[in-house]
């Protein structure tokens, strides 16, 4: 039986790159799909599974067919061809580009009250990368080709779709392209997909077992393994900082860590402790994947130890491009005609969307086509549809998206609306309602009125919502396959001024929301980041802070739940009804998704509440959201520093001790 040792040794050394070169894109668009519907267990195994294996034939079955399917239709694009997204392979014609270049004024526009004044920079920069974050229309611009990382060659299926098994109904040749009338086949083939699939999912449990004892026996050789494996000591460590490391080395010692840490107390060295692997572990992934070491820790520490590896590796990767079907215009089976001629190989995402179709291959700028600029579809990430989904509009209602542009999911609800009732589509910054204007314009939304206003002067601006979105600006963590930057300019601060701005945001995003709406009362909370800080933490701080709110299922079907206990935090058992999106488990951007249901607010006898609460009184009344809680003190504080600097006032030297104590406390 060929064990890990065995497998190790045999395993010729992955083609590596140099940490300090530039690292050659892997990303190639749309080749790869993977499950959602029936998510795999965090993996702590780094073989194959048996379902995996499984998949291997269709999934080659599918490379080498579908050049042919789309011949029968166009000129068929090479295997190579990437997706252009515009004539000029850019975003042509497309929001998306301009808002890159509002970036500044965001900066300005969005978060002035957060402490902006000319030399802190670091509050100038944290915006900068929030808006790349979940931006849309912002899909992956130049598909590139490049090194295929371990996760390409991932055969799990994220993105279910019919072609991906044979059929055994004659009547609709899957292999043909897609049509108006094998749409709707195609659609349900998705379902019967789904159930293949949990049954493999359960036979990959029952043989989990098996596989464990098959470990068992792999160790015992490995023994030998770890004995010619030396874990550096904090001098080697040092002195390796001084050279440019060898990426051979560094990828050996990586798996090696992830290896021994999956099993210390029998693999680990004797006089080495678990914390210096892990240390070691972590170094190697932030020069390896090019992270800052604080932000290597922070998005290792989510996962267990082999599942951190992957989760760093499918950052390495495109996400497939995809795009949703505009129901105000046209119909999916249409579209996806429409664009089949135009040469366009494409399908069905999964059933969790009816309006969802992910883009393989294009001979035409698929942000350029006719279809396109006549506002029958919207370039989007899938994971984007996620929180208007959850969201959840019901025509007639009044509905408030209170960081909107460009404005993927303001569309999005429009259409769910049927152009009835209307969205009240906000984003802090003024010149990236620009793009959003043009979108909602493009894609023939009649509903909707833009405004520019900070969302924390909501509801004293307007309240009394059926359903408020609050796609909140974030770190991006969850998107760093399209903005690479976020992996080195994110620090401990950031996340702190992030999280506080979260909160200030959901509580204000609450407050707007009608108890007495007759269909809704309901907010999403939603970021495309993964961290718990601007996650788990800010969900649960809302929930402390208005009691007349409760999570409920986001209705969404699929994602890992919240954590409800997290380093040492516990949070509202509750917080486990909110979903986890990974690149890694689901081939999506990750994302986070919260729903909460608004009640009336009741009076609250004197005492029971926390200083700061608004949730004191009956009826209509909105409050101001207070920040006067020992939590806040440390970042009203930082604030009023920075006004008085602002006003050229003599500032007291910030004490590093205070502020890194307090604001550490502060996001606890
Ligand atoms: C993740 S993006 C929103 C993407 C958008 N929901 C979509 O689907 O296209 C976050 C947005 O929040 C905006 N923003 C930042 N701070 C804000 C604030 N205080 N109030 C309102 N919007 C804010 C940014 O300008 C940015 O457009």
């Amino acid at each position: 039986m060929g064990g890990r040792r065995t497998k190790y040794k045999q395993e010729p050394p992955a083609p590596l790159r140099n940490p300090n070169e530039t690292r050659p894109s892997t990303k190639r668009l749309g080749k790869r799909k993977a499950n959602v519907d029936h998510e795999p267990e965090p993996s702590t195994n780094s073989r194959p599974t048996k379902k995996a294996k499984a998949d291997k034939p269709s999934a080659s079955k599918k490379r080498t067919k579908d050049p042919e399917k789309i011949s029968k239709v166009k000129p068929t694009p090479t295997k190579e061809t990437s997706i252009p997204l515009s004539e000029e392979g850019e975003s042509d014609g497309w929001e998306a580009a301009s808002d890159l270049e509002d970036v500044d004024g965001f900066a300005v526009d969005g978060l002035d009250d957060l402490d902006i004044d000319e030399d802190d920079d670091l509050l100038r920069g944290v915006p900068e990368e929030l808006d790349l974050g979940s931006d849309d229309e912002e899909v992956a611009l130049f598909p590139q080709k490049g090194r295929k990382s371990k996760q390409a060659e991932r055969p799990t299926k994220i993105i279910p779709t019919a072609s991906d098994e044979d059929s055994d109904d004659e009547s609709d040749d899957e292999d043909g392209p897609i049509t108006a009338k094998n749409i709707e086949f195609r659609s349900r083939a998705l379902d019967e997909e789904a159930a293949r699939e949990a049954e493999l999912d359960l036979e990959e449990m029952q043989n989990a077992a098996l596989d464990a004892s098959d470990d068992e026996i792999d160790m015992e050789g490995e023994e030998e393994d770890t004995e010619a494996f030396h874990l550096p000591t904090a001098e080697e460590r040092a002195e390796e900082k001084n050279h440019v490391a060898d990426v051979h080395v560094v990828q050996r010692r990586m798996r090696e860590c992830v290896r021994i840490l999956g099993n210390f107390s029998k693999l680990g060295a004797k006089d080495r402790l678990r914390s210096e692997y892990v240390e070691q572990l972590v170094s190697d992934i932030a020069s390896y994947y090019g992270y800052n070491d604080f932000l290597a820790e922070k998005l290792f520490q989510l996962f267990p130890v082999s599942e951190a590896v992957e989760f760093f590796e499918a950052n390495e990767v495109s996400r497939p491009v995809t795009i949703r079907t505009n129901t105000l215009k046209t119909r999916r089976r249409d579209l996806a005609q429409a664009l089949i001629n135009r040469g366009v190989n494409l399908e069905p995402i999964g059933k969790w969307t009816n309006v969802g179709l992910q883009v393989f291959e294009s001979s035409v700028p698929i942000g350029a086509t006719p279809e396109y600029l006549s506002g029958h579809y919207m370039l989007q990430a899938a994971s984007s549809f996620l929180p208007v989904i959850a969201l959840s509009p019901q025509p007639n209602e009044r509905v408030l998206d209170m960081a909107s542009a460009p404005g993927g999911k303001t569309t999005h609800i429009a259409a769910l609306l049927q152009n009835t009732g209307i969205v009240f589509a906000n984003d802090a910054n003024k010149a990236r309602t620009k793009s959003l204007t043009a979108n909602v314009h493009r894609l023939g939304c009649k509903n909707v009125v833009i405004c520019s206003y900070d969302g924390r002067e909501f509801p004293k601006v307007m309240g009394g919502f059926d359903r408020v979105l609050l796609d909140a600006p974030c770190s991006g963590t969850g998107v760093i396959s399209k903005d690479s930057s976020v992996k080195v300019n994110k620090s401990e601060r950031d996340f702190h001024l992030l999280s506080h701005l979260q909160k200030q945001l959901i509580l204000c995003a609450i407050d707007s929301v009608s108890p007495d709406s007759k269909t809704g009362g309901f907010l999403v909370y939603s970021t495309c980041s993964v961290t718990v800080d601007e996650n788990e933490a800010v969900v649960d701080y809302a929930l402390r802070k208005r009691p007349n709110v409760k999570l409920v299922d986001t209705g969404l079907g699929f994602g890992r739940d919240g954590f409800t206990k997290y380093r040492g935090k516990t949070f509202h058992p509750s917080v486990k009804l909110t979903k986890r999106f990974y690149p890694h488990v689901h081939n999506m951007d990750g994302f986070y998704v919260a729903k909460f249901k608004v009640e009336k607010r009741t009076k609250i006898k004197a005492g029971t509440q926390e200083a700061g609460s608004t949730n004191t009184v009956d009826g209509d009344e909105q409050q101001d959201v207070g920040f006067d809680s020992d939590e806040d003190r440390a970042f009203i504080e930082e604030g009023k520093r920075i006004q008085m600097k602002a006003k050229g006032l003599r500032v007291p030297h910030r004490r590093q001790s205070d502020i890194a104590g307090k604001v550490v406390k502060a996001a606890a």
